[in-house]
């Protein structure tokens, strides 16, 4: 170590977030908000990609000024990876081709920063799945791999009968379960990560007990503010107000609400709010039709997302039906309006959501779940003081995920990164409030002894 009686400076930490983006959730929300969270901190530098982030992130600079400390580098896509990019929905294994392409130029982009900048740390963020972990852990620089997601899969039963997204989402789970095994890059990563952080429980598992590393749990989600107390002042007599959100595919399992609404006694009543389209959308509206009940439904399509956050008002209850999500913006979406939610209790759903905030439905078999769903609806629909207790719970477990939290559990994460790798902490300095709740402390000093 080298000691200085100058001030300490703030650590120069390089991201790489393929997908960065302000006003939104899902991966751009992810990459924007870890680097703004981290720029408290650090002095950071983001690696996007130009094609889909620039417009956007230059656009809300223009309104609201820069972020201090905060500087974006835009690396586009080549001719090459565009033109996979438009076809990538035939085409899911040619667009990791691209994306992994786009990674590799990001590396070569951050050395020539590197050599110019000299970074403390650098900082994988997204895409968040495993199967792309870039290639910034063959810099030399202390590197941080994560949140990593992407590793759990649609359970196999639900896949069955065979058909379109069903046979995919099954070919996803073999190459899962060898990828996982075999990619030498993962294991580099992982290998060469100081630390591995990861979206969810099962994705901890997998880091821990297949690739053999010690790894944190770090959601990679988070949300901005607590919108506000719900008013549960509507007559008990009024339909109970369901809200779902998310892309119309077989993923996000519609279908699986949609018969358990079918099965609903009649002295239930509800409404049902649909926000996102997809390529299911006809199909899932036939199936309304034909299930009877079309008319409790109302399809909102694809919405600009302030719209889609005003339905959080509205609505008593989120269902959150995914067979296959890392974790869902939407769940702190609805938390933050005080929006409990019934979800399937599995990967991320399983640790967003608790008994205090939420319903979670055991999978089983699909009959099952679908059974569980409706049981979970109608005690909604009867027990309106349940709503309201949950309500409160959720705007309780929000705070968990308020994105200033997060930034401050990431930032003590770089500590001891930063600390670990022999960086004078009388050069450098990370400045963070000491407030962290008793679980992050508890994440931070497991890390401290591996
Ligand atoms: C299948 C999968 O692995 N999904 C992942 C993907 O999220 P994915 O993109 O599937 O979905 P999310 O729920 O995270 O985000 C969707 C976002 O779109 C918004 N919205 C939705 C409909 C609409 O019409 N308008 C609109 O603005 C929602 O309010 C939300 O902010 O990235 C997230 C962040 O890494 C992960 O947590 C998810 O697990
Ligand atoms: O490669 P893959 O695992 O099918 O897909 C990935 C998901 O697992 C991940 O959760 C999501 O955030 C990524 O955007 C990507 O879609």
């Amino acid at each position: 170590m080298t000691s200085s009686t100058a001030t300490p400076r703030r650590p120069r930490v390089l991201q790489v977030a393929y997908a960065c983006e302000p006003y939104y959730g899902s991966e751009q929300g992810v990459g924007w908000n870890w680097a703004k969270q981290a720029s408290r901190a650090c002095d950071i530098w983001v690696i996007c990609c130009a094609d889909d982030c620039r417009g956007v992130i230059e656009q809300y600079l223009a309104e609201n000024g820069e972020i201090p400390y905060l500087n974006f580098v835009f690396l586009p896509q080549s001719k090459i990876q565009r033109g996979i990019h438009k076809f990538s929905r035939w085409l899911p294994f040619l667009n990791y081709y691209a994306f992994k392409r786009w990674h590799y130029q990001a590396y070569q982009l951050a050395r020539k920063l590197h050599a110019d900048i000299d970074f403390d740390l650098v900082h994988h963020v997204n895409f968040i799945g495993y199967r792309e972990p870039g290639y910034l852990w063959k810099m030399g620089v202390p590197f941080v791999w994560g949140p990593i997601g992407g590793v759990q899969n649609c359970p196999w039963r639900f896949s069955l009968p065979w058909g379109g997204s069903r046979i995919k989402e099954t070919i996803r789970t073999i190459c899962n379960s060898i990828q996982l095994r075999t990619s030498l890059r993962v294991r580099r990563a992982a290998s060469r990560a100081s630390v591995r952080l990861t979206a969810n429980s099962t994705a901890k598992r997998y880091v821990e007990q297949v690739l053999g590393y010690p790894a944190f749990l770090m959601h990679e989600n988070g949300i901005e503010k607590i919108v506000g107390q719900k008013q549960h002042n509507r007559n008990f007599d009024e339909p109970l107000r369901l809200l779902w959100s998310g892309g119309l595919n077989f993923r996000k399992a519609l279908h699986l609400v949609l018969h358990a609404l079918s099965r609903l006694p009649s002295e239930s009543s509800y409404e049902l709010r649909v926000v996102g389209d997809g390529p299911l959308r006809q199909n899932l509206q036939k199936l309304a039709d034909e299930l009877g009940i079309a008319r409790n439904i109302e399809w909102l399509g694809r919405i600009p997302h302030e719209k889609a956050l005003e339905q959080y008002h509205w609505a008593d209850v989120f269902v959150f039906s995914s067979l296959r999500d890392t974790t869902g913006t939407v769940m702190l979406e609805a938390f933050a309006s005080g929006v409990p939610v019934i979800c399937l209790d599995h990967q991320g759903a399983h640790d967003f959501v608790t008994e205090e905030c939420g319903i979670r439905i055991p999978v089983t078999s699909p009959q099952t779940v679908i059974e569980t769903l409706t049981e979970a609806v109608v005690e909604c629909a009867r027990d309106r003081d349940l709503v309201r207790r949950k309500s409160e719970g959720a705007l309780e477990r929000a705070k968990v995920f308020l994105w200033d939290r997060q930034g401050e559990r990431m930032a003590r994460i770089y500590r001891q990164v930063l600390e670990k790798h022999c960086k004078s902490t009388d050069e450098i300095r990370i400045e963070i409030p000491d407030q962290l709740p008793e679980d992050s402390k508890e994440m931070v000093s497991l890390y401290a002894k591996s």
